[in-house]
């Protein structure tokens, strides 16, 4: 079977000119870096004239990234490989057809993670608009994180569909998930390690001559396409299992009284070949398009296979246990934000609460699948009124991000920090307090920013994710004159 296509391929020669199917975070570096290698003539992004995103065309020919955040490299990249006519965006998929390769990358959410229900359309439309135009041997290689078994089953099966042709007969087709991360893109792909699982062998050693030379420290990894789909899909699941392990011990912390920071120095001191712990660290929730999602991929996956895991009976999945112990973690916020308030004699309803950090990762201006979101909904819901600050965010759906962190923190009962941006590690307790205005505000520390003694001392009362050893502290004597200072009287 795949002898034939050894021979077209043969034929055919190197891969020389590259399609890649969506304009995104992971499209556009992997384009400019094809783009700027000497091994290929050129590269067209291939990117649908959406509403939302169809303004991506211009700017990409115009040599411009349209992804906000910082980028290394890839501006400049981006410019180059425009202005030297190696690179070109267009809606117009014929152009396939002059393609030897082409990769796609197109957003793979879930509608509804309780019955694992994935939103693969705008993958299948990409699929259909690449199999209407690939030629005998093209390779195909999916990019997108997606469910075990999407690649040999649906994907392939749309792709002969609309080309006629054979995968593996006629053209190469493989699994290569994309492991980047948002503020080092140009750099993750140039030096990650890249899983290459084709349906075949010859498919396999043509997606290795793709990427090899844009590979600077990271080699090609060959498997099977669904080794491949696992992999990416498990890489993140264990990850986020990992979270949610430290986010647990961090619970149980808080409630035995101790400082779960200093059970992570101890764990971390039991170093050696194999008994090395790798403890993450505890926060406020787990945001992120690759996190929040990977996991429902591989539980779909096996719930898909023709075979059933060998499990205890009544066993629910430690990776979705996972997902709903990280996706507790705003809504633990948001009851050490009540804890907090009730010691200060207060209620969260109609209380002023300051969030610091509306992107999911710190010093980035990504927001997608916020745990900031949910905090924020849950204080709305309990009736506080709520102001939200990010140094890089500048605008969401239906929620004002303040850039001023002064408008932000004045006049607030409580103030909690969702996202631990570098801005929020210079906060000075007795500045905060100032502007806080109230005689004992309250600080909920989710990514373990603040030092809790220099803002208990200040008069705050205290609450961190994981802080069993300072959430009870006993509460600093109002100083009269301070009662005074901000227009209350001290005593009967
Ligand atoms: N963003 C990351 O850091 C990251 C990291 C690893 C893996 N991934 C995976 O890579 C895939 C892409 O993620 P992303 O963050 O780049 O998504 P994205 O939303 O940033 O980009 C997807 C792009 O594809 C375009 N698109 C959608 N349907 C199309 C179609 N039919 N034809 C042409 N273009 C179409 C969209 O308009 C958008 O511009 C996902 O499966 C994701 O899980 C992302
Ligand atoms: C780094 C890694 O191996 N995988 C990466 C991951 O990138 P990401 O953009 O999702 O970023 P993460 O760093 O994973 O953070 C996700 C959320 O978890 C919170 N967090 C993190 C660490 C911790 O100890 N405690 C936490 O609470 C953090 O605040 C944030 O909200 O997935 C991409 C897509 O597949 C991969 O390509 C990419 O390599």
């Amino acid at each position: 079977m795949s002898e034939r296509l050894k021979a077209i391929l043969s034929k055919k020669g190197a891969i020389k000119k590259i399609g890649v199917v969506g304009m995104g975070y992971v499209g556009i570096p992997a384009a400019a870096l094809f783009a700027d290698s000497c091994a290929y003539d050129f590269v067209w992004g291939f990117q649908r004239n959406s509403p939302s995103s169809g303004y991506k065309i211009d700017l990409l020919n115009r040599g411009i990234s349209p992804l906000k955040g910082k980028e290394p490299m890839l501006d400049s990249l981006l410019a180059r490989v425009a202005n030297a006519g190696k690179f070109a965006c267009t809606s117009d998929f014929s152009n396939i057809s002059k393609t030897d390769a082409v990769t796609i990358s197109i957003q793979t959410p879930f509608l509804n993670k309780d019955d694992l229900e994935p939103d693969f359309r705008p993958l299948l439309e990409g699929l259909r608009s690449v199999g209407k135009h690939i030629t005998e041997g093209s390779l195909v290689v999916l990019e997108s994180t997606v469910t075990p078994g999407t690649t040999d089953g649906i994907a392939k099966q749309i792709l002969e569909e609309e080309s006629g042709l054979t995968a593996g007969e006629d053209f190469a087709l493989a699994h290569a998930p994309e492991r980047v991360m948002v503020g080092r893109l140009i750099q993750n792909i140039q030096e990650h390690d890249r899983i290459v699982g084709g349906i075949d062998d010859v498919s396999t050693q043509r997606a290795k001559e793709l990427y090899s030379p844009i590979l600077t420290k990271g080699k090609a990894i060959p498997m099977s396409t669904r080794a491949a789909e696992v992999t990416k899909t498990a890489e993140n699941a264990l990850r986020d299992l990992q979270i949610a392990a430290i986010n647990e011990l961090a619970l149980y912390c808080e409630a035995m009284g101790i400082n779960v920071y200093d059970v992570k120095a101890g764990v971390d001191s039991l170093k050696g070949e194999g008994i090395t712990r790798a403890l993450l660290y505890p926060g406020a929730g787990v945001g992120g398009h690759c996190l929040t999602k990977d996991t429902y991929h591989l539980e779909r996956g096996v719930k898909m296979s023709p075979l059933k895991p060998d499990l205890p009976d009544n066993n629910s999945s430690i990776f979705v246990v996972a997902r709903n112990i990280n996706d507790f973690m705003p809504r633990h916020m948001f009851n050490l934000t009540v804890q907090g308030l009730k010691r200060a004699g207060k209620k969260p309803e109609g209380a002023n609460v300051a969030i610091l950090g509306w992107a999911f990762l710190n010093n980035s201006d990504d927001a997608r699948n916020t745990p900031s979101e949910a905090y924020h909904d849950l204080l709305l819901k309990a009736g506080a009124n709520v102001k939200v600050h990010d140094p890089h965010v500048e605008n969401y759906p239906g929620v004002a991000i303040l850039q001023d962190p002064l408008s932000v923190l004045r006049n607030s009962d409580a103030i909690a920090i969702m996202t631990g941006h570098d801005e929020y590690f210079k906060l000075n307790a007795l500045t905060v307090k100032e502007l806080a205005g109230s005689e004992q505000p309250v600080i909920i520390d989710g990514r373990n920013v603040v030092s809790p003694d220099e803002f208990i001392d200040s008069g705050f009362i205290y609450k961190g994710i994981g802080r069993g050893d300072k959430n009870m502290h006993p509460i600093r004597p109002l100083n009269p004159l301070e009662c005074i200072a901000v227009g209350h009287h001290a005593g009967p």
